[in-house]
C-alpha cells in the first residue's frame, strides 16, 4: 500500500466503467448497495468511443445511401456520393468528441462513486488504484470484486509487425481521414464492418483473411456479405496468410502474402480479434495462470462468479470481454444485469448456492440465445445455434433455409438478396437458432431471439403471423417448407 492511500469500503468494487462495468454497478446500487467504479481511462469504455458507436456511425450513412440507390423513384434524385468529412463529422458527434462527462453524470446521478485511475487487487476483497490525478486509493469490498475491464487486441505473430506503426481497431474507428489504400488484417466482424465502411468512404481496400470471410456464420450468409464488399471495390484475398509487414521509403507498407503478392497500403488495420483484458490486475498473486497464448483467462460460473477463486466465500466476479464468453455489449450487460443482482441478493442472504437456470441471477441465454449482428450492408444477424453447433453439441438437429424473396424485400429494392436459416431441435420441435443476411435484416433478428428464449413450439409459431409486406414473411416461408 502507497503511505498516502486514500482508504474506504464499499459494499462492491467495479474495476473498469464499459458498457458493462457501469450496469453491474447500477444493478448494486438498485439492489440496496454502495458501489465504487474505477476508471482508467473514459467512462463507457470501448463501446461508445472505439468500437460500437464509432463503427456503426461509419457506417450507417453508406448503408442509407446505398438504400436510396437501389430504390426506383429515390435513386435518381441521388447523383452524389458520401461526404467523408460529413461522415467523420457526425462519428465525432455519436462518440461525443472522446468526451465522457455525459456518462461521468450518469454515474453520479445512479449514486455510483467514480474514481479515475488504474486499479489491481492486493488481496482477497482489496484494491489499489494509481489515481490519474496522482493520488493513490485503497478500496475494500464487504461483498465483491468485478473485473469488467474488457479485452485487448491479439497481435498475429507476422515478421515486421512488432515494429510498425499500423492501426488497431481504435486508430481506424478515430480516424480523422480517410487512407487512399487500406489493407484490413482478419476477416472477423470488426476487419468485415471497417473494411466497407472505409470503401464507402473512398479507400482502396483490400481485406486479408487467413481463412474464409466471419467463418463463424453459416456460409451462405458470409457468401452474401462477401459479395457486398466486392461490389464496394474491396478486393478480398481469403484464405492467404500475411508473412511478412515492411515499410516502403516512401512510408506506405508492403505485405508479403502467403501466394507470393503483395498489397501496399497506406494504412494497415489489424483486427484478428482480442482477448480479456486481465494482465496486470494482481491476479497471478491469486494462484491465476495466464494460459499457453501467454493470456489470462478466467472461467465463471452462471452467475460470474470466477472458478477457482480462493477464500471460502464467494467475492471475485468478471463480466462481459473481461470474461470472454461473448464479445458484444448487449451480451456483457445481460451478464452485468444478472451478476450484478446475483450479489445483491447473495449480500441479503436471498441467493444461496447456484441459482436456478433462467432466474435473473443466472446467464442462461449465454449457452443458448447470443445474438449478434454485423453492421455491414447487406446485414448479418444471428442468434443461438448454427446446425453444424447444435450438431456437435449432440441436438438431433435439422435446419431449413431460403432465399429471401417476399412482397416486402422486393418492395424493399431493387434486386433484393437475402438467406435465412432456422435450425430445429427435432426431439422437441423448437429452434435452436435463426440466421438472417440481407439489407435491412437487422431488426428480424429479436423475434427469433424471443422465439430461442421461449423456446416456443413449432406449432405454435405457425400462429405468429408476419404483418404484409414485410421482410418478416419470410419467416412464414421458412415455416411452410419445414412442413407447416
Ligand atoms: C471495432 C469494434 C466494433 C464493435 N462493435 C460492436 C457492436 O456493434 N455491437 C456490440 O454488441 N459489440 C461490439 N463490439 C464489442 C464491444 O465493443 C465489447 O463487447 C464491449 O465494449 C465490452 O464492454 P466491456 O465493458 O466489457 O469492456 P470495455 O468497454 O473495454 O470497458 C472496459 C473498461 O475497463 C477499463 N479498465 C481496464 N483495466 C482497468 C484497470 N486495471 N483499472 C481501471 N480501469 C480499467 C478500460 O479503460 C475500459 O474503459 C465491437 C468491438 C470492436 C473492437
Ligand atoms: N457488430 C458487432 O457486434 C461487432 C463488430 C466488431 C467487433 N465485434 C466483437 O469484437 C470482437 C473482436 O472482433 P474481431 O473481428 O477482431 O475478432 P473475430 O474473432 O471476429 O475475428 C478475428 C479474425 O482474425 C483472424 N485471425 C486470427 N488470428 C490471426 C492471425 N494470426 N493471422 C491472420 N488472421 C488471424 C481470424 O481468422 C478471424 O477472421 C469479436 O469477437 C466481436 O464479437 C462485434
Amino acid at each position: 500500500m502507497m503511505p498516502d492511500a486514500v482508504e474506504r469500503e464499499f459494499d462492491v468494487v467495479v474495476i473498469g466503467a464499459g458498457a458493462v462495468g457501469e450496469n453491474v454497478a447500477d444493478r448494486v446500487v438498485q439492489g440496496g448497495l454502495t458501489a465504487v467504479l474505477v476508471e482508467a481511462e473514459l467512462v463507457g469504455g470501448e463501446c461508445s468511443y472505439w468500437a460500437c458507436m464509432p463503427s456503426k456511425a461509419l457506417l450507417r450513412p453508406g448503408t442509407a445511401l446505398h438504400g436510396a440507390q437501389t430504390t426506383p423513384g429515390a435513386k435518381e434524385a441521388v447523383t452524389r456520393t458520401l461526404d467523408a468529412a460529413a461522415v467523420l463529422k457526425r462519428r465525432d458527434y455519436m462518440t461525443a468528441n472522446w468526451q465522457d462527462d455525459g456518462q461521468v453524470s450518469w454515474v453520479k446521478e445512479a449514486g455510483i462513486e467514480l474514481v479515475r485511475g488504474h486499479a489491481w487487487l492486493t488481496a482477497a476483497k482489496s484494491v489499489e488504484v494509481a489515481g490519474l490525478d496522482g493520488t493513490s486509493h485503497r478500496l475494500r469490498a464487504r461483498q465483491a470484486v468485478v473485473l469488467a475491464t474488457g479485452s485487448m487486441p491479439n497481435t498475429p505473430p507476422i515478421e515486421g509487425l512488432q515494429d510498425l506503426q499500423v492501426w488497431g481497431t481504435r486508430e481506424a474507428t478515430s480516424a480523422k481521414e480517410v487512407p487512399e489504400r487500406l489493407a484490413v488484417l482478419g476477416g472477423g466482424v470488426a476487419g468485415t464492418e471497417l473494411a466497407q465502411a472505409f470503401a464507402r468512404l473512398g479507400s482502396d481496400v483490400t481485406l486479408v483473411a487467413r481463412s474464409g470471410l466471419l467463418r463463424n456464420f453459416p456460409e451462405e450468409a458470409a457468401r452474401l456479405v462477401a459479395a457486398g464488399l466486392r461490389a464496394d471495390g474491396v478486393e478480398l484475398r481469403l484464405n492467404t496468410a500475411t508473412e511478412r509487414i515492411s515499410e516502403n521509403d516512401d512510408g506506405t507498407f508492403g505485405l508479403a502474402l502467403s501466394d507470393g503478392s503483395t498489397v501496399t497500403a497506406n494504412k494497415v488495420l489489424v483486427s484478428t480479434g482480442r482477448h480479456p483484458a486481465l494482465e496486470g490486475l494482481g491476479l497471478e498473486s491469486l494462484g491465476f495462470e495466464p494460459d499457453k497464448d501467454g493470456h489470462l483467462v478466467l472461467a465463471t460460473d452462471a452467475t460470474g462468479l470466477v472458478v477457482g477463486t480462493p477464500g471460502d466465500e464467494p467475492w471475485l466476479y468478471a463480466v462481459g470481454d473481461a470474461a470472454g464468453n461473448n464479445l458484444y455489449t448487449h451480451q456483457g450487460k445481460y451478464e452485468a444485469r444478472a451478476t450484478g443482482d446475483a450479489i445483491a441478493a447473495r449480500a441479503k442472504g436471498e441467493l444461496k448456492g447456484a441459482p436456478a437456470e433462467w432466474s435473473r441471477y443466472a446467464q442462461t441465454a449465454n449457452r443458448h440465445a447470443v445474438p449478434g449482428v454485423v453492421f455491414t450492408d447487406p446485414e448479418l444477424a444471428s442468434v443461438g445455434r448454427t446446425l453444424e453447433k447444435a450438431r456437435e453439441e449432440g441436438y438431433n438437429a435439422s435446419s431449413v433455409e431460403l432465399p429471401i424473396q417476399v412482397a416486402g424485400s422486393s418492395l424493399h429494392s431493387e434486386n433484393y438478396e437475402g438467406w435465412a436459416q432456422l435450425v430445429v431441435d427435432e426431439d422437441r420441435k423448437v429452434l435452436l437458432g435463426a440466421t438472417f443476411a440481407g439489407p435491412d435484416v437487422a431488426e428480424l433478428l429479436h423475434a427469433a431471439t424471443i422465439a430461442v428464449v421461449g423456446e416456443v413450439p413449432l406449432d405454435r409459431l405457425w400462429h405468429a403471423v408476419p404483418s404484409y409486406p414485410t421482410i418478416s414473411e419470410v419467416w412464414l416461408r421458412l415455416l411452410e417448407k419445414y412442413g407447416l
